[in-house]
Formats: C-alpha cells, sequence, structure tokens
C-alpha cells in the first residue's frame, strides 16, 4: 500500500470521527464545569428501573446512530457487502461508543456526561446492575489514563470497527485488507506522535540546559 493511500486514509479517519463524534472538544470543555446536583441524583435514583433504562436507551440508541456515520465515511467501508457492513457495525458499535464515552468522563470526579451534566456511577443506582455499570466507569478511566489524542480515538475505534475476525463475515478477505489499511494508519499516527514527542523532548532537553547554563 503506496504511504500517500496510508496518509489519505488517516486523514479521512480523523475527519470522519470529527464530523460524527457526537460532542466536540470545546463543547466537552464546557460541558465540564457542570455536574448535577445532589438533588438531581436523588432523583435519577428514584426513578423506576424501566424508566432509567428507557432513558439510557434512547441516549444510547444516538450515540450509536453517531457511530454509524462514522463508518459509513470511512473510505472503504461502503465498498464491502452490505451484510458484512452490518455484521461489522452489529458487532463493533458498543464497543465505540464505549470508547467515544471516555471523552465525556472525567477521570479525576469519576463522573460522566449523561442528560447534559456530569455525574458519579450513584446516579445509575436504579438500573440494578452495579457491576456492568462500574466496569464501563473502569473501562472510561482507563482510556483516560492512555490520554488519547483525538487522532489516536480515531484510529482506535475505525480499527475496532473493521475488525476483520468477527463472525459470520461473508468475504472476511476483503474486510481482512482494509483492516490491514487502517492498521499501518494507525501505527503511522502513534510513530508520528512518538517522533514528535522524542524531539519535543530533545528540544526542551537542549532548552533545560541552555536556561541552566545561563542561570550559573
Ligand atoms: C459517545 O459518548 C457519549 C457520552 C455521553 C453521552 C452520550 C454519548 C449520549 C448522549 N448523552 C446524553 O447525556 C444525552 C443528553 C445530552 C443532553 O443535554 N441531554 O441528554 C450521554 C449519555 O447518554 N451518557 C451515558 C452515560 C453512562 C451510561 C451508562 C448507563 C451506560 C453508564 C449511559 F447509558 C449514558
Amino acid at each position: 500500500t503506496p504511504a500517500l493511500e496510508i496518509e489519505h486514509l488517516v486523514q479521512n479517519i480523523i475527519q470522519s470521527h470529527t464530523e460524527t463524534c457526537q460532542y466536540s472538544v470545546e463543547e466537552l470543555q464546557r460541558l465540564a464545569w457542570q455536574s448535577h446536583s445532589y438533588e438531581d441524583i436523588k432523583a435519577y435514583q428514584s426513578k423506576p428501573r424501566e424508566v432509567m433504562w428507557q432513558q439510557c436507551a434512547v441516549h444510547i440508541t444516538t450515540a450509536i446512530q453517531y457511530v454509524v456515520e462514522f463508518a459509513k465515511h470511512i473510505t472503504g467501508f461502503m465498498d464491502l457487502c452490505q451484510n458484512d457492513q452490518i455484521i461489522l457495525l452489529k458487532a463493533g458499535c458498543l464497543e465505540v461508543v464505549l470508547i467515544r464515552m471516555c471523552r465525556a468522563f472525567n477521570p479525576h470526579s469519576n463522573t460522566v456526561l449523561f442528560d447534559g451534566k456530569y455525574g458519579g456511577i450513584q446516579m445509575f443506582r436504579s438500573l440494578g446492575c452495579d457491576d456492568l455499570i462500574s466496569s464501563m466507569f473502569d473501562l472510561a478511566k482507563g482510556l483516560c489514563s492512555l490520554q488519547l489524542k483525538e487522532e489516536d480515538l480515531a484510529l482506535f475505534s475505525a480499527t475496532v470497527l473493521l475488525s476483520p475476525n468477527r463472525q459470520w463475515l461473508q468475504d472476511s478477505v476483503k474486510v481482512e485488507k482494509l483492516a490491514e489499511k487502517i492498521n499501518l494508519a494507525f501505527r503511522h499516527v502513534v510513530c508520528k506522535e512518538h517522533m514528535n514527542d522524542s524531539l519535543l523532548n530533545k528540544v526542551s532537553r537542549r532548552r533545560a540546559r541552555q536556561i541552566i547554563k545561563l542561570s550559573f
């Protein structure tokens, strides 16, 4: 695969993510200061179980629609047969929703965006499945600890969606070829970032030495 094709794929995936990520970085920064009041939390906790599940289902359904749009914008996804597009989305869309949720998770306060404000795990108590919810919070916290940039999340999400080993794929070879290109694209982004970091470190190390020399 020529380098230019990989570079175009990188840009295409980053752009697809930016256009379909549901909350821009700026919006999330604005929302970050909004947290649910104690009364809000009490209100969520006293909602009947099925009402709370219904509300979460509506929100997650919306989030899934954005992930479907993300997939459709990835070069090559629409060239797959419709059966395989559906197989890949059914198997991967919730995984991508959970990956994306880490963007709306605050690892310092362990709170997540819900109904437009941030709240802690106790907000979801009425759902009656604390283990599932706490493992979702753990996943979000773990992803946040990687301090992934938007382009990392974009490439990671595309890699998860285009997993060639999903069951019932009709043309898994074709999916494998696209997955291989996305893998190269992901490695390209990570290496470029790594180079920038090490270059930055080199520059800042030299700068630090200069400053130290000046101050003696
Ligand atoms: C992909 O990343 C995210 C992150 C947060 C949200 C979404 C998508 C979907 C819309 N959403 C809303 O709060 C919708 C809203 C905004 C507004 O102003 N009024 O309503 C959030 C959301 O749904 N968060 C939530 C967090 C935990 C859960 C679990 C129960 C799974 C933990 C969940 F189901 C939803």
